[in-house]
Parts: C-alpha cells; sequence; structure tokens
C-alpha cells in the first residue's frame, strides 16, 4: 500500500524493549518508531517473537527493559505524561493502560472469539466501545450498529442475532466493526486474516485494505503471512528469533530483501 505523506508525528515508539522467555525467545533491544496514519507490518516465522512484540506495545505485557511511549494528544499534562504529550506505557497505572486500550485504541485479535462477546447481539457488540466513550442514545446506537455492520459487509438484519450464529468469517468482521466504530487513534492487529479459508481471506483483507485507506488509521500489524504485510502495511519489521533482522518499505523489503533471512523468507513464499 502506498505511503501517505500527510502527518508524519510519531504515535508510538519502543525504545529498547525487550522481554525474553529464554535465548532467542521473545524480544530483545526492540525500537520502533509509528507514524501516524501509518501501517507497520511486523513479519517473521512462527516463534519470531510477533506476539510478543504486540503485547508489549499494547500495554498487555511489561517489558524487562525498555519503554513503549505512546503520543497522545489527551494525555497532555496528565500523570505520567511527558514532553508534548508522551505517555510512558509503563510508567502510568494499569487502570489507565486499560482505559487506553479501551478508550483510544483497538485490538483485533486472530480469533474473533476472543474479542467478541458471543452470548450478545451484533448490535450490542457493536454498540459496547461507543457505551465506553460516553454514547447512551439508544437509537444512535444502533443506527451506528447498522452502519457498521453494512461497512464490513454483514447484512445489517442480523443486527439482533448473536455471532455464534455467525461463520468464522462474519464474526471476524463484526470484530473489526466493534473495534473501529469508535475511530481508535491505533489499532493493534495480530494476524486478522489468519485461521480462515483462503476465499474468505481475499475478501476480508481487501475490505480491511478498504478501511484502513479510508479512515488513515494507524496500524500494527502482526503477520506471518507476506501477501497479507504486501496488501495493508506501508512499511515491514522483519523479525527473527527475537530481533529485528531488516526493516524498510514494504516494496523495497519483499522486491529487493538485504538480509539472507529475508531472503529466504520471501523467496519461500513469494515464489511458485
Ligand atoms: N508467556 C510465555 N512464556 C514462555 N515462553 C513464551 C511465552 N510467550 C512466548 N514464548 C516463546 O517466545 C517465542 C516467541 O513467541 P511469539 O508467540 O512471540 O512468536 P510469534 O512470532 O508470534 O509466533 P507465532 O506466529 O507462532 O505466534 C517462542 O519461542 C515462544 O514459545
Amino acid at each position: 500500500m502506498k505511503r501517505p505523506d500527510l502527518d508524519r508525528a510519531t504515535l508510538l515508539e519502543a525504545r529498547g524493549v525487550s522481554r525474553l522467555y529464554g535465548p532467542g525467545k521473545g524480544c530483545e533491544a526492540i525500537d520502533i518508531r509509528l507514524h501516524r496514519g501509518e501501517v507497520l507490518g511486523i513479519v517473521g516465522e512462527s516463534g519470531s517473537g510477533k506476539s510478543t512484540l504486540l503485547r508489549l506495545l499494547a500495554g498487555m505485557e511489561r517489558p524487562d527493559a525498555g519503554q513503549v511511549v505512546y503520543h497522545s494528544a489527551a494525555a497532555q499534562g496528565r500523570d505520567g505524561a511527558g514532553h508534548e504529550g508522551e505517555l510512558d506505557l509503563y510508567a502510568i497505572g494499569e487502570a489507565r493502560r486499560r482505559a487506553l486500550l479501551r478508550m483510544e485504541w483497538g485490538l483485533v485479535h486472530q480469533n474473533p472469539r476472543d474479542g467478541l462477546r458471543l452470548g450478545v447481539s451484533a448490535g450490542a457488540n457493536i454498540g459496547e466501545r461507543l457505551m465506553a466513550l460516553g454514547e447512551r442514545h439508544y437509537g444512535q446506537l444502533r443506527a451506528a450498529g447498522q452502519d457498521w455492520m453494512g461497512r464490513v459487509e454483514l447484512d445489517p438484519r442480523r443486527i439482533d442475532d448473536a455471532p455464534k450464529t455467525f461463520s468464522g468469517g462474519m464474526q471476524q468482521r463484526l470484530q473489526i466493526a466493534r473495534t473501529l466504530v469508535t475511530r481508535p487513534n491505533l489499532v493493534f492487529m495480530d494476524e486478522p486474516t489468519g485461521g480462515l479459508d483462503v476465499s474468505v481471506q481475499a475478501r476480508l483483507l481487501d475490505m480491511l485494505r478498504t478501511l484502513v485507506r479510508e479512515l488513515g488509521l494507524s496500524v500494527i500489524l502482526v503477520t506471518h503471512d507476506l501477501a497479507v504485510a504486501r496488501l495493508l502495511a506501508h512499511r515491514l519489521m522483519v523479525m527473527r528469533r527475537g530481533q529485528v533482522v531488516e526493516t524498510g518499505l514494504t516494496d523495497q523489503i519483499l522486491d529487493d530483501p538485504q538480509h539472507a533471512y529475508t531472503q529466504l523468507l520471501v523467496s519461500s513464499v513469494l515464489t511458485p
């Protein structure tokens, strides 16, 4: 995807972040800078540390060393905020971190069942995050539910149905609607099309790409699938055994990989 040059302000930074479970297992001394409106893909084979890094960046797991800094316009002048609204994620309290994830960020899990409440209606799933932001008007919550079901190509007439009656692909669409309805400043996606049939994946990917573009989303995307990375990410970071081996614009990395590991990764996936 072509990278927007509109607003290059930094949104999220990792400074020397480490979390090691054993030698080469986890993440080691990772530096990241995500700009507003940018999709950063984190790629690498299974076990390279992608999901660990996502958890560290999203405030879900404390690093052994290093800092994760969120540049929040809303944070200025509040506890834990440094200069220009810099929020040191692990210097603020747990409650505040959770509130960030609920109010300003969004998280799309690989398995939609981890991100949805399967027993309550589709509409309630979408409305819940809006309610957390203070929306109480039933008509507006319902209208937003219908609008977002349409946007993710679900039949809005199924607004009262429980997601447990939906297929896996439909549940993933609903999870995406639930996440994006609040227009999050930052979205974390962990293998968002993983675990789905290839044909379902392709349509979902197309829809995600459109939404990312239309909403100008800032995204940290974890995937082992280079085709997904190619379609969604402006920039890539290639991980191997907990370390970053290469980083750059997506087309550069996939068309002209410099590091031997990236060359292997690209050739094993992209050549027939
Ligand atoms: N909580 C944990 N305790 C111990 N070891 C862990 C823990 N979480 C991850 N690991 C190990 O750290 C390494 C990196 O795991 P991680 O899940 O981050 O990799 P990944 O690149 O996301 O792989 P996958 O795509 O298979 O999820 C693996 O060897 C894994 O077994």
